[in-house]
């Protein structure tokens, strides 16, 4: 049989059934997905436990990828075609770098990686250890959180470090929440698989799971490079505050213009505002309510 595009299915490692874009070539199957436009293509590997990457390619023999071993690597690859789908169609960015650059994704990182991340160059998922993280490709907030940093890193360019860097982690949180909207909790489909109800970040009440959610509790401290992923919680509260005011198919043309229009490596919480407010002007007027609830978010969370 001739190579080329096939589907094939699978399931997630929470056992639930997808359909995926495949490709065949000489008697084996690969997760590359060849259906993007303009070539936009996802592939998706596996480390295999180890460290080095990108790894090899995900195969499987007859495109049947229904090995438990196989979820993270069928959820790595599915949910990246999401993530694509939602900045195409939403917002018509052609990938992370808007010029369909691959979507590259190793599943089965390290030994029980509690962690995921996008190393500036692809997607990096762990299988977490079982108790404090499922596999971590296994959330579509997790993955759109990765991909939202590859973004970030073609567009504003934000610091990973102190207020740039807790923005940065901010937008991958809020933009997960625009991709996988039924819920304001960030990995709580990977999160203590154990312990149903939790999450590890909330964007409605950051303070349920230990972050500030106002100016005056932002934690100076040299852990974590500034501490980004618990003042997250202060710039999380205000898109979640946005959101409930103005509803998501504003807010997120808002925040995706503040992010790649406004928004520079240096850029701190002020000019989060700044820029958030600048592009409510720019979509819908100056005074509107829309850029009035903007004002108000941002006054409620301590942010001038
Ligand atoms: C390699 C060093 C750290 C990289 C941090 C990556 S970008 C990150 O922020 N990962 C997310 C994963 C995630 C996203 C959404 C929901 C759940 C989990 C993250 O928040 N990691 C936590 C565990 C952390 O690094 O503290
Ligand atoms: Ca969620
Ligand atoms: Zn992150």
């Amino acid at each position: 049989v001739a190579e080329g595009a096939t589907t094939g299915y699978g399931y997630g490692i929470l056992g639930d059934y997808k359909t995926l874009n495949t490709y065949y070539s000489n008697g084996t199957y690969y997760l590359y997905d060849v259906t993007k436009p303009m070539n936009g293509v996802i592939e998706t590997r596996t480390a295999q436990n180890g460290s080095s990457l990108p790894g090899s390619y995900s195969v499987d023999s007859n495109n049947a990828w229904t090995a438990y071993s196989q979820g993270a690597d069928v959820d790595a690859h599915y949910y990246a075609g999401v993530v694509y789908d939602y900045y195409k169609n939403t917002h018509n960015r052609n990938s992370f770098d808007n010029n369909g650059s691959t979507i590259r994704s190793t599943v089965h990182y390290g030994y029980q990686y509690n962690n995921a991340f996008w190393n500036g160059v692809q997607m990096v998922y762990g299988d977490g250890d079982g108790s404090v993280f499922a596999p971590l490709s296994g959330a579509l907030d997790v993955v759109a959180h990765e991909i939202t940093h590859a973004v970030t890193d073609y567009t504003a360019g934000l610091e990973y470090r102190n207020q740039p860097g807790a923005l940065n982690e901010s937008m991958s949180d809020v933009f997960g929440y625009f991709v996988e909207p039924n819920d304001y909790l960030l990995g709580e489909d990977v999160y203590t698989p154990g312990v149903s109800g939790d999450a590890l970040r909330s964007l409605s009440n950051p303070e349920a799971y230990g972050q500030p959610a106002h100016m005056n509790n932002y934690v100076y401290t040299s852990e974590d490079n500034g501490g980004v992923h618990i003042n997250s919680g202060i710039p999380n509260k205000a898109a979640y505050l946005t959101i409930t005011s103005i509803g998501k198919a504003k807010a997120e043309k808002i925040y995706y213009r503040a992010l790649t229009v406004y928004l520079t490596s240096t850029s701190d919480f002020s000019d989060a505002r700044a820029s958030l407010l600048q592009s409510a002007a720019d979509l819908y007027g100056y005074g509107s309510s829309t850029y009035n609830a903007v004002v108000n978010a941002w006054n409620q969370v301590g942010v001038y």
